[in-house]
């Protein structure tokens, strides 16, 4: 690996180019910035330069602070590890230098690199680079500088969308925004570059700090009435999470004080955000996301992903028309196969409805739209499956239906086709039991809505070759999903993982607790919609098939609850004929329906498991943790089974799929800071009360007992599935 280092060259026109070289992103490691002050202060010092150009070498500017030292912050609590940088490179060396610095930008410049170019007198960029502050998705907020210099060169509003929402944005709109000065080929940047740092240095161009900037920021009552609107903003969209109010502290710090104040203030917020609990979370699924490219014997064997190019996709519902929907939009030829014209059309009709969506939202253009469904084809019959690379099958979960389809594409495929499920619970050995190709059959388990939620549950026997894992794996990363490699079982890892959670509601609906608090209780935990909500999203016929195939495989954990059947009874089937236990109204947010509540009643008689038969006081806390933990409690187990690569798969799982909150770092971390002893006799004390459905496993009582984190990896003794 190369070392990463700080290079200068000084050229026959006295301009001094200092380059960053630390690949892949040229981030800003402690080496790097003591690299960057001393090459600084050289270049300062020396009478042979005039002028100074801050760059990037890889074809990237720098994609920011070096997040492994936040992680190493996290694990040692110590914060002096974090570099003085906005003090005293950016300002001190940079911006207060005698010499002028223009940054050359291209590839991106993210975070600190940003910072870096903000602090510069001048900014020229290569087309197309990407321009941002992220931090806020780390728990932190910007930290050399940007809170202050971002506002005075593209205005407040701008600069406050960019942080808040982690917008970034292209140099070509940074130009007009007045963040870019010019805009030049790669091949120019680095000569039109050297010629600006010149004709500044000679006064032919204006040599401009932009912290000492005020023309952009509006008067005072403007800014005060901006950042209130943020402020309100913030709070809904990010109520869990401090990082969002203290950046507009900070901001409001500079506006009322000027910018080298709200500096020292962002100094000082920036170190303190860094070790709360959102930043240790946020940051550890920024790893997390990233290790899942890493899987033993598929990533690390040499073999390179064959392309995938034309993809069938089976059945045109739902699932099959988003997951359409995502190939098309990354360029994939597909073929959508149903049973008649009539299954057909609505099929294509959702396709279209989900583009034209994207196109509603400015999530793509109409251009782009319109090109992606040129690569959809409908068709009836498996003609057109003569060429496929991959064909993924999403009809009802019926496995007689499934075992004849995967006998009859193993015969219309060419013999590399992918054979791929999207099923979310079969065993996927008993839908390829009719054929003989079970090294190509694999799972490929999308969320709904296949074209918005970002994980893609890779599901491998003991028989999927490495090759079609690492070829499904890239497919993911060419529709922009992030993929997570487990093993083959009754819910794969993340049904699996989080059945109880709807069990453990109906258990406490039955103890007495009231639907509406559970549901207010779980959204304030930070998951975007509660237990109840969701079983009326998915209507209540998934949440039949689903219950029965989880009591099938694990009867001894099962809570049957008769509650859905009595709301079927009574006519509703949650938001898809707008009633549950909800209200839906077109145009309306759902409004809890007092009228369920009979309906509840007659539930909590037949199963009688009040104690006493009156319902039981609990806390928030505790309904919360009633219905985490039992969620914990099965994680252990697909831990322990080894039906995940790492804990952190899981954390990924959870936070991409099920929608757990990221800034709680995924279930196993979150379960680690909430504590494997806590979660532990909480669960032997609602079993001894409550019955079985709480019995602790035998992975969390041993990691409990000893000591041991839930994430600490699993020993080698145990049987992996991977
Ligand atoms: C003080 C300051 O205000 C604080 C900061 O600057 S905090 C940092 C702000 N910057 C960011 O948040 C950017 C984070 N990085 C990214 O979003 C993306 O990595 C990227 C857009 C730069 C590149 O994406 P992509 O090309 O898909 O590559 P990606 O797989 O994500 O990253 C490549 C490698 O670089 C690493 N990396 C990326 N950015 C990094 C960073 N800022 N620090 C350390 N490592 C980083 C990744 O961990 C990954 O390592 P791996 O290969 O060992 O898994």
């Amino acid at each position: 690996m190369a070392v990463p280092r700080v290079t200068m060259d000084v050229g026959n026109d006295a301009v001094a180019v200092i380059t960053i070289h630390n690949p892949p992103v040229n981030a800003l490691a402690l080496p790097i910035l003591a690299g960057l002050k001393e090459k600084f202060l050289e270049a300062t010092r020396r009478d042979d330069v005039k002028a100074i150009v801050l760059t990037g070498g890889g074809g990237r500017f720098s994609g920011g602070f070096d997040i492994n030292v936040f992680q190493s912050v996290h694990k040692t609590g110590d914060r002096s590890r974090l570099p003085d940088v906005s003090v005293d490179l950016v300002v001190n060396t940079i911006e207060d230098a005698k010499k002028p610095v223009v940054a050359a930008v291209q590839g991106l410049a993210l975070g600190g690199g940003l910072e870096l170019a903000l602090g510069c007198h001048a900014r020229i960029a290569a087309p197309r680079a990407q321009l941002g502050l992220p931090e806020l998705t780390l728990g932190i907020i910007p930290g050399f500088g940007g809170t202050q210099r971002l506002p005075r060169l593209v205005g407040l509003p701008k600069a406050i969308e960019m942080m808040l929402f982690s917008k970034s944005i292209l140099s070509e709109e940074g130009k007009k925004l007045g963040l870019i000065d010019a805009i030049v080929s790669p091949e120019e940047l680095l000569k039109v570059s050297r010629q600006w740092a010149s004709d500044i240095a000679d006064r032919r161009k204006p040599w401009i700090s932009s912290l000492q900037r005020t023309d952009k920021l509006g008067s005072l009552s403007e800014a005060n009435e901006i950042i209130k609107v943020a402020r309100e903003q913030a709070k809904r969209t990010a109520p869990n999470m401090p990082q969002h109010q203290a950046c507009l502290d900070v901001i409001h710090e500079g506006i009322v004080h000027g910018g080298y104040s709200g500096v020292l203030k962002e100094s000082d917020v920036f170190k303190e955000l860094v070790l709360t609990d959102t930043s240790r979370g946020l940051v550890h699924v920024f790893f997390a996301q990233r290790a899942t490219s890493k899987v033993p014997n598929v990533t690390d064997t040499g073999l390179k992903p064959k392309p995938v190019k034309k993809v069938a996709v089976i059945g045109g519902g739902l699932m099959g028309s988003g997951i359409a929907t995502a190939l098309i939009l990354s360029n994939i030829y597909v073929v959508l196969k149903e049973i008649n014209t009539d299954f057909l059309s609505k099929g294509i009709k959702l396709i279209e409805v989900n583009v034209q969506g994207l196109v509603t939202r400015k999530k793509l253009t109409k251009d782009k739209a319109e090109k992606a469904l040129t690569l959809l084809k409908g068709v009836l019959d498996y003609s057109e499956f003569k060429d496929v690379d991959m064909v993924i099958e999403a009809v009802i979960e019926s496995i007689p239906l499934k075992q004849k389809i995967f006998s009859e594409i193993e015969k219309a495929c060419p013999p590399h086709c992918i054979l791929a499920s999207n099923t979310s619970t079969i065993d996927l050995n008993i839908i390829g039991e009719k054929t003989h190709s079970q090294d190509r059959i694999v799972g490929a388990h999308f969320f709904s809505p296949a074209h918005v939620m970002p994980l893609l549950e890779i599901v491998r026997t003991e028989k999927t070759s490495a090759q079609v894992v690492l070829d499904l794996m890239a497919v993911g990363k060419a529709i922009k999903k992030v993929p997570v490699v487990v093993g083959n079982c009754a819910g794969f890892a993340v049904n699996r993982t989080f059945f109880p959670y709807t069990q453990s509601a109906h258990i406490l609906v039955n103890l007495g607790v009231d639907v509406f608090r559970i549901d207010r209780l779980i959204s304030s935990f930070g998951l975007p919609m509660g237990p109840f909500q969701l079983q009326d999203l998915a209507g209540y016929g998934v949440a039949v098939a689903v219950s029965k195939i989880f009591a099938d495989a694990f009867p001894d954990r099962t809570f049957r609850s008769p509650l859905v059947h009595l709301l079927i009874k009574d006519g509703r089937n949650g938001k898809n004929n707008g009633k549950g236990y909800y209200i839906y109204q077109k145009g309306s947010k759902p409004k809890p329906d007092s009228s369920v509540l009979p309906i509840i009643e007659e539930a909590r008689r037949t199963t009688n498991i009040m104690p006493g038969g009156k319902p039981i006081t609990i806390t928030d806390k505790e309904v919360v943790e009633m219905i985490l933990f039992p969620v914990v409690n099965e994680a252990c187990r697909v831990l322990d089974e080894g039906f995940v690569v790492r804990a952190s798969d899981l954390d990924v799982a959870s936070v991409l799929g099920m929608s757990f909150p990221s800034y709680r770092g995924g279930i196993v971390f979150w379960a680690d800071t909430v504590g494997p002893k806590h979660i532990y006799t909480s669960l032997k004390k609602w079993t001894e009360v409550y019955g079985n459905f709480f019995k602790p496993s035998r992975f969390l009582e041993e990691r409990a007992t000893r000591g041991v984190p839930l994430s600490a990896p699993v020993s080698s003794t145990s049987k992996s599935r991977l």
